[in-house]
C-alpha cells in the first residue's frame, strides 16, 4: 500500500504538487491521470525517494522509500525507459541491476521471458525500438519480484499489440495481489486497465474513485437523431418539438442532432407528432475520454493558441455536399434541465464534476501557487 498525506513539492517558486492525500491499494491497478505538467512524475519520484517532499509524507507499507529494508525487492519502477546504458546488452543491463540489489542472476532470464525479450537478450539496447525499450524497463521493474510496482507512462509509443500486452501484464500483477500504480494521459486506456483512478490537475487532487463510478457518473447517455439531408424545415420542426419537451439539442458536424434528456421512444413519438421523418435515431454514450477532458480542462497548462491550419494559408474545409450547415451552440428555444457541466474552477472551489470529486483546496495565501496559468520555464531537469 502506498500512502501519501499532504504531499507537496516546490521547485523554487513553482509548486509542482500541492497537498496530495491518497492511498494506493494492493490487488488493484490504480491509474494516475492528469494533463501534461500536472505533477504525476514528481509524485512518483517522491514515492520512490528520488525527490524529497517540501511538505507532507509518502510511505510504502508504512515506510518512506529510503527507509525500506531491501527496497529493490519490495518496490519496482519504470520511470524512464531511456535510463539505461545503450552499449550494454539487455541481459547485461539487467544482470548489473540484479547484482547491485542482491538478486540472483537466474532471475534475469525469467524476467526477459516475462517481457518477451528472450530472443534479443544478447543485443545492445541502443538498437532497441521504443517498445523494446519499454519492455526492458518493465523487466528491470520486475527483477526483484516486488509487491509494489510503479509505471510512469508505460504505454508511451507502444503499438496496439504492445498496449494490450502492458494492459494484460498490469492486470495479472494486480491479480497476484500486488500494488500497481500506473500514470497515463490516456483515459480510454486506463478505463480498460485500471480498477481505481486518481486524477490530478496542476498538482492538486481532482478525483479519487473506482473506475466504475467514474464511468457511471461521467458518461452521459444521448441520442443521435437525423432528419433527411437538406430538408431544413423538417429539422427545425423537430428541434422545436424536442427542446419544447425539455431536451438539450446540439447540432453535430455531420448534420445530425445530439439529444440529451429524452428517451428514444419519446423522441420517436415527438418526431411522429410533429410530422418529421427520421433517417437516424440511435442511442449513444459520451466517451470517457470526453468526460476526462471536461474534468481536466481547467487544469491544462499547455494549450495551443491557434488553429493548426493558420499560417498555412488554408481556410477550413467547406461542409461536405448534402450536410446542413449547423450553428455551434445547443438550441435552446425552451428552457431545459441541462446536465451538470464541469467548468474551470477557481482555487478553493469544489469541482462540479458529477464525480466523487475532491474539493480543490486553496494553497496558502502566499506562494506556492499551483494554479499559475503560464507555462513554467523553470524546469531544471
Ligand atoms: N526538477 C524540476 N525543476 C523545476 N520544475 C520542475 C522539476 N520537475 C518538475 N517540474 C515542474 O513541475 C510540474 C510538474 O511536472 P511533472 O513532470 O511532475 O508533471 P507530469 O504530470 O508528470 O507531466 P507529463 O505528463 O508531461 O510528464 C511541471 O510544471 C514541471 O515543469
Amino acid at each position: 500500500m502506498i500512502e501519501a498525506v499532504g504531499l507537496t513539492k516546490s521547485y523554487g517558486s513553482k509548486t509542482a504538487v500541492y497537498n496530495l492525500t491518497f492511498g494506493v491499494q494492493p490487488g488493484k491497478v490504480t491509474g494516475f491521470l492528469g494533463p501534461n505538467g500536472a505533477g504525476k512524475s514528481t509524485t512518483m519520484r517522491m514515492i520512490l525517494g528520488l525527490d524529497q517532499p517540501s511538505a507532507g509524507t509518502v510511505t510504502i507499507g508504512g515506510y518512506p522509500y529510503r527507509q525500506l529494508p531491501n527496497a529493490p525487492r519490495q518496490v519496482g519502477a519504470l520511470l524512464d525507459a531511456n535510463a539505461k546504458h545503450g552499449g550494454r546488452t539487455a541481459r547485461a543491463h539487467l544482470l548489473c541491476l540484479a547484482q547491485l540489489s542482491g538478486i540472483p542472476a537466474r532471475r534475469v532470464d525469467e524476467v526477459l521471458g516475462v517481457v518477451g525479450l528472450q530472443d534479443v537478450a544478447g543485443k545492445r539496447s541502443k538498437g532497441f525500438s521504443l517498445g523494446m525499450g519499454q519492455r526492458l524497463g518493465m523487466a528491470a521493474a520486475l527483477l526483484g519480484d516486488p509487491q509494489v510496482l510503479l509505471f510512469d507512462e508505460p504505454v508511451n509509443g507502444l503499438d496496439p499489440e504492445g498496449i494490450l500486452w502492458v494492459r494484460n501484464l498490469m492486470r495479472r500483477l494486480a491479480a497476484e495481489g500486488r500494488t500497481v500504480f500506473v500514470s497515463s494521459h490516456l483515459m480510454s486506456e486506463m478505463a480498460q486497465t485500471a480498477d481505481h483512478l486518481i486524477v490530478i490537475g496542476r498538482g492538486q487532487l481532482m478525483a479519487d474513485l473506482p473506475v466504475r463510478d467514474f464511468i457511471r457518473q461521467n458518461s452521459t447517455d444521448f441520442a443521435r437523431v437525423r432528419t433527411p439531408d437538406g430538408e431544413t424545415e423538417q429539422r427545425e420542426t423537430l428541434v422545436k418539438a424536442l427542446t419544447g419537451a425539455g431536451a438539450q439539442v446540439t447540432p453535430e458536424p455531420d448534420g445530425a442532432l445530439k439529444v440529451i434528456g429524452l428517451e428514444l421512444p419519446r423522441i420517436s413519438d415527438l418526431a411522429h407528432e410533429s410530422g418529421t421523418r427520421l433517417w437516424e435515431l440511435s442511442p449513444h454514450q459520451a466517451s470517457l475520454e470526453e468526460a476526462y477532458m471536461r474534468m481536466t480542462q481547467g487544469a491544462v497548462d499547455y494549450r495551443s493558441t491557434s488553429d493548426q491550419r493558420s499560417g498555412l494559408g488554408q481556410s477550413p474545409p467547406a461542409p461536405a455536399p448534402g450536410t446542413v450547415p449547423v450553428p455551434p451552440q445547443p438550441y435552446a428555444q425552451q428552457p431545459f434541465a441541462a446536465p451538470p457541466q464541469p467548468a474551470a474552477q477557481p482555487p478553493g472551489a469544489t469541482l462540479a464534476l458529477g464525480v466523487q470529486a475532491v474539493p480543490a483546496q486553496a494553497p496558502p495565501a502566499a506562494p506556492p501557487n499551483p494554479t499559475t496559468a503560464t507555462p513554467s520555464t523553470e524546469d531544471a531537469r
